[in-house]
């Protein structure tokens, strides 16, 4: 089955995470990819963005969600801004991967990467 995807790759934004107290009152740097299973057929046939996932939506969206949160781990950060793509969006599936640079020592970055559908 061919699978064509959207992505928006690098997205940084600035948020309160972490598990130690000095980390509850700082704000730290996330970098987010997402990779968004979407059929680009109809959009490029067209040449309308209507017909297509706007890539600048979702990542507004995405930015203002994360920019917001207060989440502990990064793998519930994770997991809520998959929810939120997939029940906002025409998504049916999606990977995200998030990445908290330079929270362990020796490491460009530290993370999860996840895949995720519509209702499972
Ligand atoms: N699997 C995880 N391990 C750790 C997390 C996390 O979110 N998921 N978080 C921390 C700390 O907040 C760390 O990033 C501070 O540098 C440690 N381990």
């Amino acid at each position: 089955m061919r699978v064509d995807t959207i992505f928006i790759e690098q997205l940084v934004v600035e948020t309160v995470i972490g598990i130690y107290d000095w980390e509850r009152h700082i704000r730290q740097r996330v970098v987010i990819d997402l990779d968004m299973d979407f059929d680009i057929r109809a959009a490029a046939a067209g040449d309308d963005v209507e017909q297509t996932l706007n890539y600048k939506a979702v990542g507004k969206r995405v930015i203002a969600f994360v920019e917001a949160a207060e989440f502990q781990l990064v793998e519930t950060l994770a997991e809520r801004v998959a929810a939120l793509v997939l029940d906002e969006f025409p998504v049916q599936r999606l990977s995200l991967r998030v990445n908290k640079p330079h929270a362990l020592r020796g490491a460009a970055g530290v993370g999860v990467r996840i895949t995720r559908e519509r209702g499972s």
